[in-house]
């Protein structure tokens, strides 16, 4: 498949680390369900604390992209969910540590509450 980064002066800069959008075509497209930090061998929330959280959702949504059979350089969109929007430049730092260039597309939204207490949630759609 083809991914290609889509960038016009014309539209804001990202204000953290994503594109404007991504053209992909061909391939096999898959939605992935939005993560959240669990355990995948407790079923509980990993910590407390709003880093880690972030850290596990991207394992969890790592895990899926592999079973799936691809990897996280084929995201072409993410989600993000935060309950607390202050927490919004931490997010981006992690999630430019963890996912390639060039980003994907992404919208990230600030909600009042997640399942099981969670700070945060991420979710995908790949094509490769
Ligand atoms: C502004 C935006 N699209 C984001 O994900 O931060």
């Amino acid at each position: 498949m083809t991914k290609q980064v889509v960038f016009t002066d014309a539209a804001p800069a990202a204000v953290g680390p994503y594109s404007q959008a991504i053209i992909a075509s061909g391939g096999k497209t898959v939605f992935l369900s939005g993560q959240i930090g669990l355990e995948p061998a407790t079923g509980e929330l990993v910590s407390e604390n709003f880093e880690g959280q972030v850290r596990q959702a991207f394992a969890n949504l790592e895990a899926v992209v592999k079973e799936a059979g691809a990897s996280l350089s084929d995201i072409v969109k993410l989600t993000l969910f935060l309950t607390d929007l202050s927490r919004f430049a931490s997010a981006n730092a992690i999630m430019a540590e963890l996912i390639p260039q060039p980003f994907p597309a992404r919208s990230t939204i600030g909600v009042a509450s997640l399942p099981k207490g969670a700070q945060f949630e991420v979710e995908a759609i790949l094509n490769f």
